[in-house]
Order: structure tokens, then C-alpha cells, then sequence
């Protein structure tokens, strides 16, 4: 079953709503502060191009932690299989996105999963480019290809907001390079990292992102694949195991489909075989995710029998 119209998503996302005031936006990257915590926006794209959507889903978010799916995919391209797996590994931690506590008791020492920040930083650093711009704009390239939107670019502010304060995760890379993870200078990968966190699209963006992940990596359009779809399917198990963060598990079992949350409130959603999902909903609950796009998706998953388990 899919969704019928415009008016009955409106209905599901007017419910979900409601949640939106038991959350916060987030404010440890300063210019994330601004985003508007009642918004909730959705966009649904299906191979055959057509769209269902509700809510303002030409808002802009910047994709924070969701870009680590796309990074991931680019790594694996660039490195193979066997030379990310053995710097990254492939186990959810159960612990927040930033922590740096498994990184030290885990042996040998290296990042649980590539959805975490310490397990992404090490993955921006596998992507191959001669400097920070050309590796950047190789992550940007994917992202305008993947949603069909060449215009697509980063926000600077957000970029320079989170480059002046990210220091957990300068830590985060300290620690790797201490441990032979990553060998380059700290402040290049740590300005790479915040450029492709602050890359900035909507909701519908993110959908057409989605549906291509969910079509196994080929663009339903073009039929062009621009992901390899062993490497779709890695991206999509990693959604499944860690995407939500710590509340990946939970999230298997109320909503049950690959998603991937960033702390600007978005969600992408790919649900296999049939359709992608762009999620905007900047109020967080504790762990980080978009608190009523969590809840907009239960509702979706139990009206159109969306799990996959
Ligand atoms: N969970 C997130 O979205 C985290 C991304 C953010 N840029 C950070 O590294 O802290």
C-alpha cells in the first residue's frame, strides 16, 4: 500500500506533530540554534517520479550526520571493502554519536561503525582527492547527482559554526591518529567534515536521495547507477543497525525500515524496493533525532505497512 494523497500525509503529519514541543533543536552547534522548532515537513519520491509531500518541504536543513551514508558509499568506492573494514567496523555501539568511551576499550583501536562521529571522521579521511576542496566537492557531487538537484551547495555559516566549536571531535580525530586510523593534519579533516555536514538541500532532495538508495543505488530516472548496489546495500544495513544512533534498535522495531537522522532534525528513509522518504523536524529528542519525524514515521509505517521485518 502506498500513500493516496497529499491531504492524508497532511493528517499523519498534523498528529506527529503535536510531539514536536517535547523536544529541543539542537544548540551545540550554534547556528543550529535558529531552525524552527515546529516544523515538520515530509517528502515521499517513488521510482516512477512521482511525489507526495506535506508540510513547507522547500525548507532547507543541512544534512549533519546523514551525510555519513553518502561519505560511507564514496569510501567504499574509492578503498573497497576490505580496506574501510579494517580501519571501521561494522558493529552498532549503543552508546551516543559523539562518545569517544569505545574507542579506548575497544581492541584494537578502532571506531565501532562508520554512523558514529568517530567511525565517519576516519571514513571523510579514506575519501580520495589531492586537497580539502576537491575531496569536498567529489562528497557534493554524489549528493547533487543522488537527489537530481545540481544546485545543491553547503552553508557556510553552519560550516564555520561547528568548525569554531567541534572540539569532541578534534578529540575524536587526535585519538584516531594516535592510533594509525588517520594520518592526516586534524584541522584539513575536521574542515572537511563540518563542509559536509553543513551541505544544504530539502526535504525532497533528501526523498529522491532515498528512493535512489532504496532502488539499490540506481536512479529510477536515468536508470544511470550511481551507487554500485553492493555498496547501496551496505549503506542500507548500516541504516537499519546504527543509523537513529542509539535508538537504532528501537527504531527496527517500531518503524523497521533504513533511516538515517542528523541533528539538524532531518531523516532520510529509504524503504527497499519502493520509495525514498526526506524527513525535516529540527525539535530532537535526548538521543538526537528528529523527535516528531520519529513519530511521523511509526505512524507511517503502521497505516502502510512499511517494516521490512
Ligand atoms: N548527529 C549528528 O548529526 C552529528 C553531526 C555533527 N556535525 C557532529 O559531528 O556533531
Amino acid at each position: 500500500m502506498q500513500c493516496r494523497s497529499a491531504e492524508e500525509l497532511q493528517l499523519l503529519v498534523n498528529e506527529a506533530k503535536k510531539s514536536s514541543n517535547k523536544g529541543k533543536v539542537a544548540d551545540y552547534i550554534p547556528a543550529l540554534q535558529k531552525a524552527n522548532k515546529d516544523t515538520l515537513s515530509i517528502s515521499l519520491f517513488y521510482p516512477n517520479g512521482s511525489c507526495f509531500s506535506a508540510g513547507d518541504i522547500k525548507e532547507n536543513l543541512t544534512l549533519q550526520s546523514i551525510s555519513k551514508v553518502i561519505t560511507l558509499a564514496i569510501a567504499l568506492n574509492d578503498r573497497g571493502e576490505e580496506y574501510v573494514f579494517n580501519r571501521v567496523g561494522q558493529e552498532p555501539t549503543g552508546d551516543p554519536f559523539n562518545s569517544i568511551a569505545k574507542l579506548e576499550t575497544n581492541k584494537p583501536s578502532k571506531p565501532l561503525n562508520p554512523m558514529i562521529n568517530a567511525g565517519a571522521l576516519a571514513v571523510t579521511h579514506m575519501i580520495e582527492g589531492s586537497s580539502v576542496d576537491e575531496r569536498f566537492k567529489r562528497i557534493l557531487k554524489l549528493i547533487q547527482k543522488l537527489s537530481g538537484n545540481e544546485s545543491i551547495s553547503y552553508n557556510k555559516e553552519v560550516a564555520d559554526s561547528e568548525f569554531k566549536t567541534a572540539d569532541l571531535n578534534r578529540s575524536l580525530c587526535y585519538f584516531l591518529k594516535e592510533h594509525g586510523v588517520i594520518d592526516e593534519d586534524v584541522e584539513q579533516l575536521i574542515d572537511l567534515y563540518t563542509r559536509q555536514c553543513a551541505i544544504e538541500l530539502n526535504c525532497l532532495d533528501l526523498s529522491r536521495i532515498g528512493c535512489v538508495l532504496a532502488m539499490d543505488g540506481k536512479d529510477p530516472y536515468t536508470e544511470e547507477q550511481l551507487i554500485p548496489s553492493s555498496v547501496a546495500r551496505i549503506c542500507k544495513t548500516f541504516m537499519v543497525t546504527c543509523g537513529m544512533y542509539n535508538a537504532s534498535g528501537e527504531f527496527a522495531i517500531e518503524v523497521g525500515i533504513p533511516a538515517k537522522s542528523g541533528v539538524s532534525g532531518g531523516i532520510l528513509g529509504a524503504v527497499p524496493g519502493r520509495f525514498g522518504i526526506g524527513i525535516y523536524g529540527p525539535a530532537l529528542d535526548e538521543k538526537g533525532n528528529s523527535i516528531a519525524g520519529m513519530k511521523l514515521l511509526k505512524l507511517m509505517s503502521e497505516k502502510y505497512s512499511l517494516s521490512m521485518f
